[in-house]
């Protein structure tokens, strides 16, 4: 584990996890798990199977409760966000906190556009006050409604699926409807953007699209990513910050290159015992 003075995410983090533990009856999926997710950074949560890298996600995003822990959201100077305290749309609408799935889960049937559309939803019901007026069309809705098109033509352009605005987006190449999952959590204008495998899938081409679009947003949006990967391509180029678990338990954090060499984390992906690991540790 990396050791010294202290590190970007923590002197300025959006995210503070401290001793987070999920139980599922006897079964602790995470144990006293701490880390920090920094403000301008990719972030990459890594460990072999059923180490607990999805329940962790799952209670930052709500999906749990955590059993124990504290989760805690900066809120641009105002009161944080205890996320631990809050239901998933709550941390989703009001601590802007986005994700996206292992799975993808678009809504294969209808366009391109209105996909990113229906991300809007929340922002739209404000603005129609859910009135009459809102069904002509006017007013205040009217503006919001042009403003989330707008939005929304403005993500397709960045992912250059601007000409298939009108297709259904069940028929996009797999890589396409990746990022297109990207955009309409983009639309909700998160702090926070959680991507679980993001790259799960993708060939070389399209993960270079992904890492690309990865990257523009931690640099033009103001968004922390926070992703889940198994793809360590993706993660060693793209991650500022790289956690990584076991069985629960964080067995090492710190950049790509601190993590790289950790003899805990290469014994971890071997399946070397923990003998074998310190042995390695105290190779010179
Ligand atoms: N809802 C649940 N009920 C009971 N056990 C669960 C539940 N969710 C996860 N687990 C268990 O918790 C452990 C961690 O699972 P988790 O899915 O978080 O791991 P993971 O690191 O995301 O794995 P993978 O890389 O395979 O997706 C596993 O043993 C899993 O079976």
């Amino acid at each position: 584990m990396s050791e010294g003075g202290a590190k970007p995410w923590d002197t300025d983090p959006i995210l503070r996890v401290e001793h987070l533990t999920m139980r599922f009856g006897g079964l602790t999926a995470v144990d006293d798990v701490s880390f920090s997710v920094g403000r301008e950074d990719i972030t990459a949560l890594i460990g072999p199977n059923g180490a607990g890298k999805t329940t962790v996600f799952n209670c930052i995003t709500g999906f749990y409760k955590p059993t124990e822990g504290m989760l805690t959201l900066d809120a641009d100077g105002g009161d944080p966000f205890y996320l631990e305290r809050l239901s998933d749309y709550e941390i989703n609408a009001d601590a802007r906190v986005a994700r996206t799935f292992q799975n993808i889960r678009l809504f294969p049937g209808m366009t391109v556009l209105e996909n990113l559309l229906v991300a809007q939803h929340n922002v739209l019901s404000r603005a129609s006050g859910f009135s009459f007026g809102a069904i002509l069309g006017l007013g205040q809705f009217g503006r919001a409604e042009q403003d989330a098109v707008d939005l929304a033509r403005s993500w397709l352009d960045r992912i250059g699926l601007l000409p298939r605005a009108d297709e259904a987006a069940g028929g996009l190449p797999y890589g396409d409807q990746r990022r297109l999952e990207i955009a309409r959590a983009m639309c909700t204008r998160p702090k926070l953007l959680c991507l679980d495998e993001p790259a799960a899938g993708l060939n070389a081409r399209e993960s270079e699209a992904l890492n690309a679009l990865l990257q523009t947003i931690r640099e033009t949006d103001g968004t922390a990513i926070f992703l889940i990967e198994h793809d360590m391509s993706v993660v060693m180029r793209i991650s500022d910050h790289v956690i990584v678990l076991d069985y629960g338990k964080k067995i090492a954090d710190g950049t790509p290159s601190d993590v790289r060499n950790d003899p805990h984390v290469i014994a971890a992906y071997l399946g070397v015992s923990d003998e074998d690991a310190q042995a390695l540790e105290a190779r010179p």
